[in-house]
């Protein structure tokens, strides 16, 4: 019972989808269908008639009997062209119906990808049912309509002629019908086996994508061409797909053969039945226009049960790839969230409390019992060695991920107490891995804060105070300048440390409390990193902020240093704090500071 309802809910979906997409599709679809099942019953029928006509009147060429034969076959021939033409147009709106019913499809991921946990989406099996659903589900909708349909409109022409072969004799369809049984549940074996094997593949295939990508992207170019990886990438793709398509082949020729065998055993009935009906009309107990509208009536019965079987397996394969929508859909690991807002005021605590993190699938501890505070009023400086935890202490803060163990809080409360895009808005934040979007200066600054994307001033502030608008304001077009050639001719691509600034303005630009800044000068050169030294000063004074930086001297700016090891809060407090203590810190600096004491003679 639960697989009826099951299996109803999806297809209320796969209807649903299509009717958004273009209600024209389904109205053609059910015309189209009820002309296929139907006309070729008639036009058997039809032609049967027109045979026995010609057959009693063969000499009468009165008027009537023109008007009676030709009639019908006007009706005969009518009936073929209205089938086509409705097949002709179903087939060019459904194209159109198809590309909107892809895009809704993609829709409904991208809305619901975004409430994904990231711990989920680092999980390269969520990675395999993504990039199914994305990849099989926009064209599935319609393949299971158009099966289903076309099985409706086989059984409507299947039910007409088993009349036409039951009226005669029974035991004739009966015949037909059990040498085709086996064939029905053979393909629908074959296709569950066809779609095991793709779903468990999946991997196999985006590596393949993957290197693809490797070879073809234009961000991979110069690394590839620069260490000459082409020979090696490719190869690694070939024995990937070799060994895919060997797979492939060998399901393939098991079904050709099992089909070949059980189409050959299948057509038994029909030949038996054929061959009765030959000895039948040689000793006259049947017409010559019974004998054609019978002979008609069990060649089509038999290859239409072939054509069902392959419905049927088509309906269960189709069904088996909608069934990756509803995985999609119904994904448990989500964001939590809820509905508390921040409160309005001038100073925010933060407060980590006993927090330890592991990522999921590693057995190791990434951060270790954290407990530290610290306000907005603050300016932070998170240091440590690569790998030490600060990246991922600032994603729990932003709660790209929650704690493992113990608790964030923001004003003595749980994050996860607040409405997740209240703390979005509550941080503006420069990622390591910063987009280096495809748009004009204007956007890419402005997306830092969305609703005010339209503030030209605001965006023109932004640059100045990262010093980004030195080489803006150089560019033919300024403001309106296109960045990345990715869709634009005339495009400019900064360079590193522009594209840096541009990341770090539109972090300005957010209108967040608390701009939190990872690694920010990593592609800066000497004099732009100094001068960005004063911009930090001039933000920290007018926001607070969160930095995470190799480059020691910016822990002067801080009026909180949190130093990271292995996981493991060691040292915390002032500047002056950390250097008197001369600990963990203190050597680091002095070692920093002792390599850039570099003489000039
Ligand atoms: N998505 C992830 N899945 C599993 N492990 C991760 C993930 N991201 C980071 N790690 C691991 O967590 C540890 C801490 O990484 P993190 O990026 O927080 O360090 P970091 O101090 O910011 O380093 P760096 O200075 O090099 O940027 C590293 O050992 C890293 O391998």
């Amino acid at each position: 019972m639960k697989v009826v309802k099951d299996y109803i809910k999806k297809l209320g979906f796969v209807f649903k989808e299509i009717f958004k997409a273009g209600p024209s599709v389904f109205f053609l679809s059910i015309g189209s269908m009820a002309i296929a099942g139907i006309s070729p019953v008639l036009i058997t029928y039809l032609t049967a008639e027109l045979i026995e006509k010609l057959g009693q009147n063969i000499g009468n060429d009165s008027q009537t009997v023109y008007v009676k034969v030709i009639g019908a076959f006007i009706v005969m021939f009518l009936l073929v062209v209205i089938s086509y033409a409705t097949e002709s147009i179903k087939t060019v709106i459904c194209a159109v119906a198809g590309l909107k019913l892809s895009h809704n499809i993609e829709n409904l991921v991208a809305d619901k990808f975004q409430s994904i946990k990231q711990e989920r989406i680092d999980n390269p099996e969520f990675l395999d049912l993504h990039s199914n659903t994305l990849n099989r589900c926009g064209s599935e909708p319609l393949n299971l309509m158009e099966s289903l349909f076309g099985t409706v409109a086989n059984v409507i022409s299947l039910i007409g002629y088993t009349i036409i072969i039951a009226k005669h004799n029974i035991i004739a369809f009966l015949v037909i019908v059990i040498f085709t049984i086996p064939i029905i549940v053979f393909k629908r074996k074959y296709q569950g086996l066809t779609f095991r094997f793709y779903n468990e593949r999946t991997m196999q295939l985006r590596r393949i994508m993957y290197y693809l990508e490797l070879l073809t992207e234009p961000e991979y170019t110069n690394e590839v061409r620069g260490y000459r990886l082409y020979d090696y990438i490719r190869d690694q793709r070939e024995e990937l797909f070799r060994d895919f398509i060997n797979g492939n082949t060998k399901i393939a020729a098991k079904e050709i053969t099992v089909s070949l065998i059980t189409s050959l055993i299948s057509m038994i009935g029909a030949i038996l039945v054929g061959v009765w009906l030959i000895h039948k009309t040689i000793a006259g107990t049947i017409s010559v226009s019974e004998f054609y509208l019978l002979i008609t009536a069990i060649m089509t019965l038999a290859t239409d049960l072939l054509a069902l079987s392959d419905q049927i397996a088509s309906n269960s394969k189709s069904m088996m790839f909608i069934n990756y929508i509803f995985d999609y859909m119904e994904e448990p690991n989500l964001i939590e969230n809820s509905d508390l807002k921040i409160t309005e005021k001038s100073i925010h605590d933060i407060c980590f409390e006993n927090v330890s993190f592991k990522y999921t699938g590693s057995d190791n501890y990434v951060l270790k019992n954290i407990s530290v505070s610290f306000n907005t009023s603050e300016t932070v400086c998170l240091v440590g060695e690569n790998g030490s935890g600060k990246s991922t202490f600032v994603k729990l803060l932003l709660r790209i991920y929650d704690p493992t163990e113990g608790r964030i809080l923001l004003d003595g409360i749980d994050l996860k107490a607040y409405d997740i895009n209240e703390i979005r808005k509550f941080y503006g934040v420069l990622f390591q891995d910063y987009v280096k979007f495809s748009d004009s200066v204007h956007n890419c600054i402005g997306f830092g804060n969305i609703d005010n994307i339209q503030n030209d001033e605001g965006i023109a502030e932004a640059a100045k105070l990262t010093g980004a608008d030195t080489f803006i304001e150089n560019y033919k077009d300024g403001y309106e300048t296109n960045l990345s050639k990715m869709f634009f001719n005339d495009a400019i691509e900064p360079s590193g440390g522009q594209w840096q600034k541009i990341a770090i303005s539109r972090a300005v630009y957010s209108d967040a409390q608390v701009l939190v800044l990872d690694e920010p000068t990593a592609a800066l050169d000497p004099k732009s990193e100094v001068k960005m030294f004063d911009t930090f000063k001039n933000i920290s004074e007018l926001k607070s902020t969160i930095i995470i930086s190799h480059r020691m001297y910016i822990t002067k700016l801080s009026n909180k240093i949190i130093l990271l090891e292995n996981g493991n809060l060691v040292e915390e407090g002032s500047f002056e704090e950390l250097i008197k203590v001369k600990k963990e810190f203190y050597s680091m600096y002095k070692i920093q500071s002792d390599s850039y004491s570099m003489s000039v003679e």
